[in-house]
This record gives structure tokens, C-alpha cells and sequence, in this order.
């Protein structure tokens, strides 16, 4: 079996990005945030207070005749921006792309933070991470990708995020024409569950290449790059006017200033973001200074390789034993 499904920006900066699944008979559709960083796989639904839901598809189990509530499992999750939801559990017919999973563990919303109730185009999040994230108790779930390995031609999954496009999630294969060149694999450490590698190094424009190992996740649901501050400060010290504002909790600068390109390292393999990924938004609509799409990862405690980074590459999460990430160009 394999899936193909389209990674939709739900914005004009490329907060998020969705993808549409339907869920149970006959086929409800909603558009998931496909999230590299969590392993739960959640929705706004029926059991979602009325004030907490604007304008979001919502499932409703009661009109699936294929649903089925997981008796007494309930579910409770914390992001890593402070964003929470929690509920309890069905079990229905979940398809991605043409890819079914027969008995997937659907968690049904029934209280979601602001965050999320202001995120109307989200509607729930599919985790794809490992699935000992699972926060589903007393018995944790398998997450879709999970589910449908076996199944699979090949137990990978691929991610193409384009910038202000639509990119792909590819399930079971490997698209020789979403790529150029090789693809460079490196290993993953599954403690505790993120796909964690290790970056060989940076570069900050045309300057040279730092040799270093960076460990970080690659995580498809944070929107921006989280770096030690070494080198995000090596980076805004060539953009004149930058500063690291606290009242914006983050690195902001002229929009007008020029900025270098940034060039992070899989091996042997550079990979460089482009300029315009990192001129991330103006912080308010039609602003004059603008945040950067590279940021401290100091507060974290972890490094974040999030769309901004993967927005430039074709990325293989390789599911086999043990898992690899694969990165190559576009
Ligand atoms: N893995 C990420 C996750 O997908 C999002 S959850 C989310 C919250 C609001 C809006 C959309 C998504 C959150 O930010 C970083 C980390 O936690």
C-alpha cells in the first residue's frame, strides 16, 4: 500500500500546514496539522464545547456507524508552545491519501486551549511521531503511521513542505521526482519519541562552515527554527538592526534589512534556507520589523528543526529497524 495527500499553508507566512483525512462511514473529512513532534492523533469534535470551536470541521462519532468509543481511555497533551487539549477515545476508519487504517484510535476533543480554538483552519493534529509520545491512558494508541506500516511498500513516510504552496506527505515510497541528487541518511535516536539527528554544522551566508554537531528534532508541526544561541547570534550579527527583543520574544529586524542565507549541515550535505523563509512576518500586518524564522532555542531545552528548515529539503522519516531521517535537495 502506499498514500499520497497534500501539506496545505494554512496562512501567507506558513504558520502551519493541513492536510485532509476522513474519518469513519460514511467518510467525514477534516484537515489535520501532520505534526513530526507528538504522537497523538486528536480532533475537534462532537465533545467539543461550542464556545471552544470557531468555525473548525468537527467529527462526530455518532454519524459513523464504524465508530466505536474506547471504553474508559481518555487522553491529555501538552505542546511544547503551552498549547493543550484532552478527551476521550474512538476507534474508527481513518484514510490518508487513498491509505485506510482499518480500527484507528481517533481522540475526540472535549476541551482545547485557546490556541487552538483561534486556529480555525486546524482541525486536530495527527501525530507522527513515535508512538511511545502516545498520551492516551490507560492503554497508549499507535499513531497512523504506526498502523499502516506493515501494510506499507516500504515503512517510510516523506515530507515536502513547500513555501506559500502545496507540498506532500508520501506514505509507503520514496518520489524519485520530488528530489535532485542523493538522499543522506543519518541515524535517529528514538529517546523519547521525537525523530531526534544530530546537523553536522552551519554556515551563515557565504562565511564559512562551522563544523559541530547540532542535535535537534525534526518537527513538521513547529513553524519556525530553534538554534543554540551561539549561533543564532552569529547569524543576526549580519543583519543590521536585528535585536533579540524580549517584548517580541524573539530575534526581530528591519524588514528592509538584507539577510544572509543560512546553511545547515546532514553529513556530508549542506542544506541551505533561503533568505525569505528566515524574513519570517512582519510582527503585526503591514509592521515595518520583522521576526525571524530563526530563533534561540535557549528557553526550549531542545533544538527545533521546524518548517522553515524543512521547507528546503525533501525529508525520508524511515520507519524501519532501527529508523533513519533522510534529507536531500529540491
Ligand atoms: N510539535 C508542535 C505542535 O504541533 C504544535 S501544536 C499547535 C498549537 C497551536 C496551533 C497549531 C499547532 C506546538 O508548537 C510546537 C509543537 O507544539
Amino acid at each position: 500500500d502506499t498514500g499520497s495527500a497534500a501539506a496545505v499553508p494554512i496562512d501567507d507566512v506558513d504558520i502551519a500546514y493541513v492536510t485532509p483525512v476522513t474519518i469513519g462511514t460514511p467518510p467525514q473529512t477534516l484537515q489535520l496539522d501532520f505534526d513530526t513532534g507528538s504522537s497523538d492523533l486528536w480532533v475537534f469534535s462532537s465533545h467539543t464545547p461550542a464556545s471552544q470551536v470557531r468555525g473548525q470541521e468537527i467529527y462526530s462519532p455518532n454519524k459513523s456507524s464504524t465508530a466505536k468509543l474506547l471504553e474508559g481511555h481518555t487522553w491529555s497533551i501538552t505542546y511544547g508552545d503551552g498549547s493543550a487539549s484532552r478527551g476521550n477515545v474512538y476507534v474508527d476508519n481513518f484514510t490518508v491519501g487513498g491509505l485506510s487504517v482499518a480500527q484507528q484510535a481517533v481522540q475526540t476533543a472535549q476541551q482545547v486551549s485557546s490556541s487552538f480554538t483561534s486556529e480555525t483552519n486546524i482541525d486536530g493534529l495527527l501525530g507522527l511521531g513515535f508512538s511511545t509520545l502516545n498520551t492516551v491512558s490507560p492503554k497508549s494508541q499507535l499513531t497512523f503511521f504506526d498502523n499502516a506500516k506493515a501494510s506499507l511498500d516500504s515503512p517510510v513516510f516523506t515530507v515536502d513542505l513547500k513555501a506559500q504552496a502545496a507540498g506532500t506527505y508520501d506514505f509507503g515510497f520514496i518520489d524519485k521526482a520530488k528530489y535532485t541528487g542523493e538522499i543522506t541518511y543519518v541515524p535517529v535516536n528514538t529517546n523519547p519519541g521525537y525523530w531526534t539527528f544530530t546537523s553536522s554544522g552551519y554556515a551563515v551566508g557565504s562565511g564559512s562552515f562551522s563544523s559541530q554537531s547540532i542535535t535537534g528534532i525534526a518537527d513538521t508541526g513547529t513553524s519556525l527554527v530553534y538554534l543554540p544561541t551561539a549561533i543564532v547570534t552569529a547569524y543576526y550579527r549580519q543583519v543590521s538592526g536585528a535585536t533579540n527583543s524580549r517584548n517580541y520574544g524573539g530575534y526581530v529586524f528591519p524588514c528592509s534589512s538584507a539577510l544572509p542565507t543560512f546553511t545547515f549541515g546532514v553529513g556530508d550535505a549542506r542544506f541551505t534556507i533561503p533568505s525569505s523563509y528566515i524574513s519570517y512576518s512582519p510582527i503585526a500586518p503591514g509592521s515595518s520589523t520583522c521576526f525571524g524564522g530563526l530563533q534561540s532555542s535557549s528557553g526550549l531545552g531542545i533544538n527545533i528543526w521546524g518548517d522553515v528548515a524543512l521547507k528546503a529539503a525533501f525529508v525520508v522519516f524511515n520507519g524501519a529497524n532501527p529508523p533513519t531521517i533522510g534529507w536531500a535537495k529540491k
